[in-house]
């Protein structure tokens, strides 16, 4: 084998080592743990800690998912969407994999224990651990409310950001963690509607599968309305303002609205574009509390 082509084949497996720490995953909840870092402060924090403690919960955060891959091969072998994984084609070790988790997640333990504060390490820690261990091999094979109990893990980044820059847990930094953990379960079914027959594949008893695809609608609909209720607090609050509101009503409304259609007249392309919507909801909804943040015009 040539240098070059060695190269190459060295390039494409550190591409698809990088894969399994589900980057686009990860840039979201990273998103909104900066967010929580950047709200709990009036000003710009300093530098010296958003920036340790934004790599320590990516590293935690990629070190979660590729033990979720590792954990997962042989179901994730079994389902068209997650097949081509390194960790599920083979072609990643499960020594390598494990190594390299544990290695993201010991470095970026180290810099949220160094350089930021002990209970941001060790909340990040338990994070990590309930959705690598206690949702991927508690949950996820056992019961359809896996994403609902599971969620929490998934809905503490932003929690996490605040306590990295404050050192404590706030009732502000408590309603975004009850906002993601809100989303969480139409961000989820709206996905596992349209890939069922991967969940069947694999044996994983996710709700369309054990209640049926009217009770999975109706349940996306019931959670975007308390999502909508939940989103509307921190301007019920006092801690978020016009701009929010407006942002919120608006997001919520298209969430709403496909909720509905959903669950009225089913069909797969919607739930996709459920789906997708749910991401740029997410998306949205933080960039906008971000921008209240710095401008707040208050609904008095
Ligand atoms: C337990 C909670 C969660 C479950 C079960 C879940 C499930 C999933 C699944 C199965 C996918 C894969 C879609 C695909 O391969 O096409 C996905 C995609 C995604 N999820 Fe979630 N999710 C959860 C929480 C979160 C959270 C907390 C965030 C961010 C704050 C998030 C952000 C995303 C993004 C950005 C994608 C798109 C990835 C891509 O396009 O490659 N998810 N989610
Ligand atoms: C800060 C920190 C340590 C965060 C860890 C929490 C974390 C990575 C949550 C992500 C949630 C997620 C990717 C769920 C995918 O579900 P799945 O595993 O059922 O999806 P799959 O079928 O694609 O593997």
């Amino acid at each position: 084998m040539s240098a070059s082509v060695r190269l190459q084949a060295g390039y494409a497996h550190a591409l698809a080592m990088l894969q399994l720490a589900k980057p686009r995953v990860v840039a979201l909840i990273v998103f909104c743990a900066v967010i929580g870092m950047l709200l709990s402060q009036p000003a710009l924090p300093a530098l010296r800690l958003l920036l340790p403690a934004t790599l320590g919960i990516a590293l935690m955060a990629g070190a979660a998912a590729m033990l979720n891959c590792l954990l997962e091969r042989a179901l994730d072998a079994r389902m068209l969407r997650t097949a081509w994984r390194a960790t599920a084609r083979g072609s990643a070790g499960r020594g390598e994999t494990l190594l390299l988790a544990v290695l993201l997640g010991a470095v970026g333990m180290l810099l949220l224990w160094g350089w930021v504060n002990a209970l941001t390490a060790w909340l990040t820690l338990a994070t990590l651990l309930g959705y690598a261990l206690v949702y991927t091999l508690l949950l996820k094979p056992y019961t359809p409310q896996n994403i609902v109990i599971g969620g929490i893990s998934g809905a503490m980044p932003p929690l996490l950001g605040w306590t990295a820059m404050t050192g404590q847990v706030s009732p502000h930094a408590l309603l975004l963690l009850l906002i993601i953990y809100t989303w969480t379960p139409p961000h989820f079914w709206a996905l596992a509607l349209y890939r069922r027959a991967d969940y069947a594949r694999a044996g994983l008893p996710m709700l369309p599968l054990t209640h049926g695809q009217d009770f999975t609608t109706l349940s996306i609909l019931l959670y975007t309305l308390l999502l909508t209720a939940v989103t509307l607090l921190p301007v019920a609050l006092g801690v978020a303002g016009w701009l929010y509101l407006l942002a919120a009503l608006a997001l919520d409304g298209r969430f709403l609205f496909l909720a509905v259609q959903l669950h009225r007249q089913y069909a797969d392309a919607l739930a996709r574009r459920t789906f997708s919507w749910s991401i740029w909801y997410l998306t949205w909804l933080f960039a906008a509390m971000l921008s209240d943040h710095y401008c707040l015009l208050p609904v008095s």
